[in-house]
């Protein structure tokens, strides 16, 4: 029989109560967080379930009902999932509930320490199709000024961030601010155990992650760093690229985490998206959590996406995050005076674009 080598990082399968446990180590403060990521994960193993099952209980990717609060058609999975997480919420100490299935806040416990925005089902338009989508989560202590001051400031005051992806296994990679953890659920008791701590983004890469049909929409910056990895070992970058595109968040985060990359969902010049397509609160500031926590880099291009401030609820940002060597460079494309190539008036620093 072939035996399978362990993973270099393995941690030898800690469960993640134990790990938990053990970060908060006896701090009241730190055990509230724990626990809110505790309940998270739970909700993660209760949508993996609906997950599994797929098409056997119906089409979990059917559009119902009305548009959800960002104008996207909600579907089964995102209103099931989005229902999974309040109700394990209520579980913890969390005062207010923030998600992309909500048009506003929900206050669910008068009081309570922490705030949650969350995006229930992150890549909802590959549900049907069985291929990876995800939870996105992001932690802030709750304001005693109110719901709104809660999540309306900068991400970097996040106590907490992570995603759960339902791929062919399904995974937990959370930070805490002290690192990034790797963990994985186990089929046989349900359990999420521990694969690896301290993860870290490949400080480079030749793999790039962006929706290339719009490539006659994105703006100047955006199209000359692509032609000139497309233009390979030819062009400046003097090395060949490989492309990748899942169309779910969750699931490209996923990957560069574990074989490194650069994401970008840029600005484009069509209509409502001149800030790009994801979301502030719940997907932008916990993966550039996430990312910087790994040693790698997340901007708008212009400004550190964890220096952003929300002013709306389902607030967009353009995203490029990844190898910190790659999104330092993608910036420069951004900024770079001498950049004769870019003569649109509306990337620059007071352009449209820039927000
Ligand atoms: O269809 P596009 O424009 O390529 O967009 C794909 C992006 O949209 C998203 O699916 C948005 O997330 P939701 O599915 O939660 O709305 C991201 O996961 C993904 O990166
Ligand atoms: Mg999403
Ligand atoms: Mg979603």
């Amino acid at each position: 029989m072939t035996a399978i080598p362990a993973p270099a990082t393995h941690a030898g399968g800690e469960s993640l109560d134990a790990y938990l446990t053990a970060w908060a180590g006896g701090d009241a403060d730190r055990a509230t967080v724990a626990q809110c990521v505790a309940v998270l994960a739970q909700a993660g193993a209760a949508i993996a379930d609906a997950v599994l099952l797929g098409p056997l209980q119906g089409s979990l990717g059917a559009q119902i009902g009305a548009a959800n609060a960002d104008g996207d058609q909600q579907r089964a999975l995102d209103v099931i999932a989005d229902q999974k997480i309040i109700a394990a919420l209520q579980q913890a100490d969390v005062a207010y509930y923030a998600s992309e299935e909500e048009e506003a806040i929900l206050t669910l416990k008068a009081g309570g320490a922490l705030a949650v925005a969350v995006d229930p089902l992150d890549g909802s338009s590959n549900i049907d199709a069985n291929i990876s989508v995800g939870t996105i989560f992001s932690i802030f202590r709750a304001s005693p000024e109110g719901a709104t001051e809660s999540f309306f400031r900068p991400g970097h005051e996040q106590v907490a961030g992570g995603y759960v992806v339902y791929g062919p296994h399904v995974a937990l990679v959370f930070t805490l601010c002290e690192g990034v953890a790797h963990f994985v659920l186990d089929p046989a008791d349900k359990t999420f155990k521990l694969i690896g701590d301290g993860l870290k983004i490949a400080p480079t890469t030749r793999e790039y992650a962006i929706n290339a049909s719009n490539y006659r929409h994105w703006i100047p910056p955006i199209r000359t760093f692509i032609d000139d990895c497309v233009a390979g070992a030819s062009g400046p970058h003097g090395k060949d690229f490989n492309m990748r595109w899942v169309a779910s968040l969750v699931a490209e985060t996923h990957r560069i985490f574990v074989r490194g990359g650069v994401f970008l969902y840029p600005a484009d010049e069509r209509k409502g998206y001149e800030h790009g397509r994801l979301r502030l609160l719940y997907e932008a500031n916990p993966i550039a959590l996430l990312a910087e926590q790994a040693g790698g880099g997340a901007t708008d291009g212009f400004v550190r996406i964890l220096d952003k401030q929300a002013s709306t609820l389902h607030q967009r940002t353009p995203l490029i995050f990844g190898s910190a060597e790659k999104v330092t460079r993608i910036a420069t494309y951004y900024t770079d005076t001498n950049f004769e190539r870019t003569p649109s008036p509306l990337f620059g620093e007071r352009g449209l674009f820039h927000v």
